[in-house]
């Protein structure tokens, strides 16, 4: 059951692959309107546990709750809560065959079975939002990358998710592309959309975080404000990994 004024409640979460285990028992709440950002080390279990959130990687124990509801074992159900636990990767995975327009709607059409003239209305809104609109004709080889992760944070919204799940989105892309997908988050986090980040993007987590989740070794091992874990973490570990990051003192 998740409580008043959480949207997401992730209980006690385990996965081993073979004998790593790659998450130690992982629990944390999210409320509505919140943007938690997770850093760690690479390897620590930080896209694993946003793939177990949505169960595109099933966790070994643990369980997952939107709303009053479980996402762990739902069995069909789960088609219903990937609309609803939006997932942006670092590699946009657009259909190259597609337009930006054609990529946004076609889970309107074929998930939500929308009529054709409201998909499309539907999926140019949502271009706009990211700043898109004037490339809804464009195929993705025509797109930077900045803007081809626009357009797949425009197919997760399209679907009214109510938590969005960002794993790396920026990784791929060089310093100035960056800026242009971090601002959209940004905005996405002033209109109060709910979000879960995996970033090395010190200076987002800094401005935009509610909430820093420091993993290292498949666990949480501290977490506060941006402002708590950037003047006195208490956990060594997580002092040396943020002084790492030059950037985390800039606005
Ligand atoms: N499908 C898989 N099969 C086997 N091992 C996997 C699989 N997915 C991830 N791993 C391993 O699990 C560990 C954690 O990976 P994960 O990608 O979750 O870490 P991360 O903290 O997100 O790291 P990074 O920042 O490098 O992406 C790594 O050792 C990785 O090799």
């Amino acid at each position: 059951m998740v409580s008043d004024g959480c949207i997401l409640r992730v209980e006690d979460i385990h996965k081993k692959y073979g004998e790593r285990e790659v998450l130690r028992g992982v629990s944390f709440d999210v409320k509505k309107g919140e943007t938690k950002v997770f850093i760690g080390p690479s390897g620590t279990g930080k896209s694993t546990l946003l793939r177990c959130i949505n169960q595109l990687t099933d966790p070994d124990e643990g369980r997952v709750f939107l709303h009053d509801e479980e996402v762990t074992h739902s069995g069909a159900r789960i088609n219903y809560f990937r609309q609803k636990i939006g997932m942006v990767f670092q590699n946009f995975y657009l259909f190259d065959h597609l337009t930006a327009v054609r990529n946004v709607e076609i889970a309107l059409l074929k998930v939500k079975k929308m009529d054709p003239a409201a998909a499309r209305e539907k999926a140019l809104a949502e271009l706009r939002r990211v700043g898109m609109e004037d490339w809804a004709e464009n195929y993705p080889a025509e797109l930077s990358g900045g803007q081809a992760q626009r357009v797949s944070i425009a197919r997760a919204l399209a679907m009214d998710p109510d938590v969005i799940l960002f794993d790396e989105p920026t990784s791929a892309l060089d310093p100035e592309l960056t800026r242009e997908v971090l601002e959209v988050m940004k905005t996405l986090a002033r209109q109060g959309m709910t979000m879960l980040v995996v970033t090395h993007e010190m200076s987002f987590a800094r401005s935009v975080a509610n909430e820093i989740i420091f993993m290292e070794h498949g666990k949480i091992q501290e977490q506060g404000s941006p402002d708590d874990l950037m003047t006195g973490p208490a956990f060594t570990r997580t002092r040396e990994f943020i002084g790492s990051f030059q950037d985390f003192g800039e606005q």
